[in-house]
């Protein structure tokens, strides 16, 4: 039985992908989820006061992993889940990839977003050579300190649940969602998903972003 949901955020909960608007029917769909007796929690690449803000006032109760897995909150405790990255090296990799910041790093702990969102095997060389991790989303780079990535925060927040994977469903749209999937047995990728989520969900969705949210839930809930 499904006790955990895990959502995304950008490109799932919102009407598709490439905006900020959320998809107010996906939210009632989340309230259902709650009123329901499944806790839902937002895994997100954004940062832990924008994923608390909107977690408090849409009422969840599931807990939250920020910062691309990096930052786990739950029952009123956070836990950093990845090594930091000195403010030299995420000042290097902006200079040498000629990269701007997300406006969020002032708040980001341990993985730090950058923009435009194209990923290339230099900056991952780059990485590497200093113990760092970059993914991209498709909407922004990730840069974090090791092990990095949604999985370590999923795995994390599944321990202090209590749960198995057996009574988890999840629900994203980009590559980055892969690792939050190996955490789940049920596994929605939206309709406009990334092919490489597609690939990995057992769960074929008719309807993209935020109504895709809503139709997988319902099918959860029947
Ligand atoms: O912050 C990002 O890169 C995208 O956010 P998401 O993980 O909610 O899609
Ligand atoms: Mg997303």
């Amino acid at each position: 039985m499904i006790k955990l949901l895990l959502t995304d955020l950008d490109g799932t909960l919102t009407i598709d992908r490439g905006t900020y608007k959320l998809d107010l029917e996906a939210i009632n769909s989340l309230r259902r989820a709650e009123s329901s007796g499944v806790k839902v929690a937002l895994v997100s690449g954004n940062s832990y006061p924008v994923l608390r803000g909107l977690y408090n006032y849409l009422g969840l109760s599931g807990g939250i992993v920020a910062e691309n897995g990096c930052l786990v909150f739950y029952s009123g405790n956070s836990i950093i889940t990845c090594d930091t990255v000195p403010r030299r090296l995420i000042d290097e990799f902006k200079a040498i990839f000629n990269l701007k910041e997300s406006w969020q790093n002032e708040f980001r702990k341990a993985d730090f977003g950058f923009t435009p969102a194209e990923i290339n095997n230099e900056m991952i060389k780059w990485a590497s050579e200093r113990d760092l991790v970059v993914q991209s989303s498709g909407y922004a780079l990730h840069l974090s300190g090791k092990p990095g990535g949604k999985g370590v925060g999923v795995r994390k927040l599944l321990e202090l649940h209590g749960i198995v994977r057996e009574e988890v469903a999840a629900i994203g749209d980009s590559k980055t969602d892969i690792e939050m999937f190996e955490y789940a047995t049920i596994r929605g990728a939206v309709a406009n998903a990334d092919p490489a989520l597609l690939k990995v969900s057992n769960v074929t969705l008719k309807l993209k972003s935020g109504r895709g949210v809503t139709e997988f839930i319902d099918m959860i809930l029947r």
